[in-house]
C-alpha cells in the first residue's frame, strides 16, 4: 500500500476565469492563497481575453474538463475550503451545484467561499446569468462575498441598507454573507457580514479609511480568495475578515500616489502593521463611542516595571494564601455564590488586597466591585452585553476585558479599558474554550495590533508552556490550575516570577 503524504498547508481550490491581463482571477487567487500559507489547486471555468481597457471574450470551458479535474483531486488533494468566482454558463452553474454537494458530502467540515462575480472593472458583463439562476449555489455556500451592487442583484431589492440586503442573501440559503463596502463613494468603507452561528444571527462590521489606488485589479478576488486563506487556516469568521481586510488596506496602500496605470493589487501576506487594521462597529462600538478611557494600571507595555504573574483564584482562601507572595495582581473568580456569600467575600477581599496593596480584579461582578470600590473588574465577551461601562468608568474602577482573536480584541482596544486579556492560548480545563484556543502565533501576532494598553495571556499556561508564552512580549500571565493544582502553590508562583523576572526575548 502506498502512504499518502499529507499536505504542511491546507488545501484550497479555487474554481474562477484566467484574466490573461494577470492582475484578476485565477492570479490573483493564486498569489493571495500562496502568500497567507495555502496549497492551490485551481480550476479555470473561463479563459478570458482582457486588457486595462475592455473586457473583449469569454471562453467558457467544458463542464467535462472541469469535471475531470475534480475527479483528478478529489482524493488526491482534498480541499479544506473551496474558494468560486467567476462562472459564466448555465451548465456551469449545475455542474458545480453536484460537485459541491458531492464534496460536502464527503466532507462535512468543507467551507466554501463564493465571489460572485458579474462585470469586470474595466467595464464589461462576464455572463448572462440572471441572479435567479445563481440562487440554486447559495444553499451549498459559507460565505458569499458581493459587492454593493452584486448584494443588490443577488437580494433583488435596490435598497441600499446592507442589513436589508444581507438578511435576503441569507433567507437564499448562504451561511453568511460579507457585504464589501469598497465600491462605496464615501471616505469611510464599511463592510457588513451577517453570519448564521450555531443558530444565531451575528453582524461583524468593520469601517477603514478608503484607499486610493490605481494598483487595484484584481482586489475582489483577493479579498473572497485572503477570506478563503484564513478559514482554511482556522480563523473564525469575525478573525478571518478582519484579517482580510487589513491584507486589502496593506496591499492597496502599497502603490498609493502612483497615478496612471492599472496595476495589479499586491499581495503581501498576512498584515503585521496595526495601521493596516479596521475600526471595528456595531452596536457596541457606538454605544461606547463617547467612553473616556479607563484608569490605567500604572504599567504601561514595554514599560520597566512589569505586571507579572496573575493568578486567578476562585476563594478567600487563595487570596489569604498567595498574597503574602509579592503580587501586582491577582483577580477573585467567584462562580455559582449565594447572593449574601458572594458581596461577603468580595468585601472581605477588597480589604485583604488594600492591606497588602495587590491590584485586585473581580470576575464578572461588576456591581459589587463599584460598591467596595475594588481595584478593578473583569468582563468577558458576554459579560459586556449587559454590564454598564458608564458606570464602571465613572466609579473610578479599573476594567480588563477578555478577548478571543484579532477581531475582539480590536474591538476591545477600541474601550480603552485597563487591561486586555487573550485566551485561551491553550486547552484548558478550567472553562469551556472549544474553538478559541490561539495557540502562541496567534498571541504574537494579534500582539501587534497592541497600541499602549498592557495585555494579559490566559488559559492553560502551565509553567513549562510559559516560556514560549513570557517570550511573545505579553505583559503578563494569567494562571489558575498552574498554582491551584501544584503539588507545592508557593514553589509554583515563585518560579513563574523567577521566569517573568527575565525580560521577555533574554
Ligand atoms: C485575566 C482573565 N482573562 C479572561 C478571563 C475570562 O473571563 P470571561 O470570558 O468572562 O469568563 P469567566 O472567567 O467569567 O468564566 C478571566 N476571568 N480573567
Ligand atoms: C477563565 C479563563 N478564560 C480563558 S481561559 C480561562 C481558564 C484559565 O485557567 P487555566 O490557567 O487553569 O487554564
Ligand atoms: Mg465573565
Amino acid at each position: 500500500m502506498t502512504i499518502k503524504p499529507v499536505s504542511l498547508k491546507p488545501i484550497v481550490w479555487t474554481i474562477s476565469g484566467a484574466d490573461c491581463s494577470g492582475g484578476a482571477g485565477i492570479s490573483a487567487d493564486i498569489k493571495t492563497l500562496h502568500s497567507l500559507g495555502c496549497e492551490v489547486c485551481h480550476f479555470i471555468t473561463a479563459n478570458t481575453v482582457q486588457n486595462s481597457n475592455q473586457l473583449i471574450a469569454v471562453n467558457a470551458t467544458e463542464c467535462q474538463v472541469l469535471q475531470q479535474q475534480v475527479d483528478a483531486l478529489k482524493t488526491d488533494k482534498p480541499p479544506a475550503v473551496i474558494k468560486v468566482g467567476l462562472i459564466v454558463t448555465l451548465q456551469q452553474v449545475h455542474w458545480l451545484v453536484a460537485v459541491l454537494t458531492q464534496l460536502k458530502a464527503a466532507n462535512e467540515k468543507l467551507v466554501v467561499v463564493f465571489d460572485p462575480v458579474g462585470s469586470a472593472s474595466v467595464g464589461g458583463k462576464f455572463h448572462d446569468l440572471t441572479a435567479d439562476s445563481l440562487t440554486v449555489l447559495l444553499p451549498l455556500i459559507d460565505v458569499v462575498t458581493p459587492n454593493m451592487l452584486e448584494a443588490q442583484v443577488l437580494a433583488n431589492d435596490n435598497t441600499d441598507k446592507v442589513d436589508l440586503l444581507a438578511k435576503g442573501i441569507l433567507k437564499l440559503g448562504a451561511t453568511a454573507v460579507v457585504i464589501k463596502g469598497g465600491h462605496s463613494n464615501q471616505q469611510v468603507m464599511e463592510d457588513y457580514c451577517l453570519a448564521n452561528i450555531d443558530d444565531e444571527q451575528h453582524v461583524f462590521q468593520l469601517a477603514s479609511e478608503k484607499v486610493n489606488s490605481d494598483f487595484s485589479h484584481g482586489g475582489g478576488c483577493s479579498f473572497a480568495s485572503a477570506l478563503a486563506a484564513y478559514l482554511a487556516n482556522n480563523h473564525l469568521l469575525r478573525d478571518a475578515l478582519t484579517l482580510t481586510k487589513a491584507f486589502i488596506n496593506q496591499g492597496l496602500k502599497h502603490h498609493q500616489g502612483i497615478k496612471g496605470y492599472y496595476g495589479a493589487f499586491e499581495q503581501l501576506g498576512k498584515a503585521n502593521n496595526a495601521n493596516d487594521y479596521p475600526q471595528i462597529c456595531g452596536q457596541l462600538a457606538e454605544h461606547y463611542k463617547a467612553l473616556p478611557a479607563f484608569k490605567s494600571l500604572g504599567i504601561e507595555r514595554d514599560g520597566s516595571q512589569g505586571l507579572g504573574l496573575y493568578p486567578v483564584v476562585d476563594s478567600l482562601e487563595w487570596l489569604t494564601h498567595l498574597l503574602p507572595l509579592g503580587l501586582e495582581i491577582i483577580q477573585l473568580r467567584l462562580k455559582n455564590l449565594e447572593q449574601d456569600q458572594l458581596e461577603q467575600q468580595i468585601k472581605q477581599a477588597v480589604a485583604l488586597c488594600q492591606a497588602t496593596n495587590t491590584r485586585l480584579f473581580i470576575n464578572d461582578y461588576w456591581q459589587l466591585a463599584i460598591k467596595y470600590q475594588a481595584y478593578g473588574v473583569h468582563l468577558g465577551q458576554e459579560d459586556l452585553q449587559t454590564a454598564d461601562l458608564h458606570a464602571i468608568e465613572q466609579a473610578g474602577i479599573r476594567l480588563g476585558i477578555s478577548t478571543h482573536g484579532c477581531y475582539e480584541f480590536l474591538l476591545a482596544q477600541q474601550l480603552q479599558p485597563s487591561y486586555l486579556a487573550i485566551g485561551a492560548i491553550f486547552p484548558t480545563v478550567t472553562k469551556n474554550m472549544t474553538g478559541q484556543i490561539q495557540g502562541v502565533d496567534t498571541l504574537s501576532h494579534t500582539l501587534k495590533l497592541a497600541r499602549h494598553i498592557p495585555v494579559v495571556a490566559i488559559g492553560g499556561i502551565s509553567l513549562t508552556r510559559s516560556e514560549d508564552v513570557w517570550a511573545t512580549g505579553v505583559d503578563s500571565l494569567a494562571v489558575v490550575t498552574a498554582i491551584t493544582q501544584a503539588e507545592k502553590p508557593e514553589q509554583a508562583v515563585k518560579d513563574f516570577q523567577q521566569l517573568m523576572s527575565i525580560p521577555a526575548g533574554n
